[in-house]
């Protein structure tokens, strides 16, 4: 399955070359093919502020080459390089709030930095140490995908409708996807029917970004409007919901894109299976619940604007973009270190005590 998952890739978002992060513009797709070079770490925070590129490990990996190219301009500066390069620490961890990707990784490229010897090189230690991030992040969904596809033929080895919410593919993570590589393995097994996928309002990651991904891959697409998926699930015999996360908590808690929560609920009324497929850089111990988890709330324009066209004047718009789904609403987290079918903090603690494969 591995070889076949590399040999059908066809999308990236991030790009680190010649010193410099390339980042393909999600703002602009599908209809617009745009890559931005980037060469400094404010300007790396602004295009994840942005959703230039957006994805929770997509934004952690973002972060890391964003802490790199401070790095390169704190270095050339010639003063207490450290103590200059909290800044830049600073302002990529105030671009985002809720996908504990971003944090992980600005925490792992310091606990590098804290580690760097005096016979090193600062800034190719560090690169280094984000490529690996970027590296890591790429065979861990290459090992859910297999995880996640296997748990599917293990309930039914016949082709099944699939549920999807949001985009979790190549767009949003190092390559391949979380959500999506295993529906991409799941496709390459044929075990797919068909994809229902949530257009998901108002960024539409879901029309914009994963129907693109998928349909270029020959994988059957049928998109609908958020407030179809109800209907959906009562009518089609849908057997899974795959949904991709951004901040898991200690007793498996989930917080994913507005509108995976109500599919949970829906899902659970309606008898199908609810999967959460997110590297273990996605669970945050240090959160008991999902309570505590900071949700994100953006521009009530991204509502009342469409193309510079405004819907209603004087209009309060409500936007937190994410929402938090109970464990006891999700029938399996899929990660990079195993499956955890009825997740509960007894089961993460076991799981996250696991070594990372990558
Ligand atoms: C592979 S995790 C992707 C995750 O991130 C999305 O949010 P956003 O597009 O706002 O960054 C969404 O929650 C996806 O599930």
């Amino acid at each position: 399955m591995r070889e076949r998952l590399l040999a059908a890739e066809r999308v990236k978002a991030i790009e680190w070359k010649h010193g410099r992060l390339h980042l393909l513009d999600q703002r602009k797709l599908p209809t617009e093919t745009c890559w931005r070079a980037y060469d400094s770490a404010a300007a790396v925070a602004g295009a994840i502020r942005d959703m230039v590129v957006r994805g929770a490990p997509a934004i952690g990996i973002s972060a890391a080459y964003g802490l790199v190219l401070g790095l390169a301009a704190r270095l050339g500066a010639g003063d207490d390089w450290r103590a200059a390069l909290e800044e830049d620490f600073d302002i990529l961890a105030a671009s985002r709030p809720t996908a504990v990707n971003l944090f992980w990784a600005l925490n792992r490229m310091r606990e590098r930095l804290d580690r760097l010897r005096a016979d090193e090189d600062p800034l190719a230690v560090m690169e280094q140490e984000a490529v690996a991030i970027h590296d890591s992040d790429r065979e861990a969904n290459l090992t859910m995908a297999q995880f996640g596809v296997e748990l599917i033929r293990k309930h039914n080895s016949q082709r099944q409708r699939l549920m999807t919410h949001c985009n979790t593919g190549a767009l949003a993570t190092g390559g391949f996807g979380t959500a999506l590589g295993v529906i991409r393995a799941a496709q390459l097994r044929d075990l797919v029917e068909c994809v229902h996928v949530d257009e998901t309002r108002p960024w539409l990651q879901g029309s914009r970004l994963t129907a693109w991904e998928l349909a270029g891959e020959g994988v059957p697409v049928s998109l609908n409007v958020d407030s179809a998926s109800a209907h959906l699930m009562k009518t089609q015999a849908i057997s899974w919901v795959i949904v991709g996360a951004d901040r898991i908590t200690a007793n498996g808690d989930v917080a994913n894109k507005i509108g995976t929560y109500q599919l949970a609920v829906t899902a659970m009324h309606h008898g199908v299976r609810f999967m959460v497929v997110a590297p273990s850089s996605t669970i945050d111990m240090s959160l008991e619940n999902g309570d505590d988890i900071p949700i994100e709330e953006r521009a009530g324009s991204e509502l009342l604007e469409v193309n510079g066209q405004r819907f209603a004047a004087d209009v309060e718009a409500f936007n937190p973009v994410f929402d938090v789904t109970p464990a006891d609403l999700i029938d399996a987290i899929v990660t990079e270190k195993g499956v955890v079918e009825r997740p509960n903090t007894e089961k993460l603690a076991e799981l996250m005590n696991r070594k990372r494969l990558h």
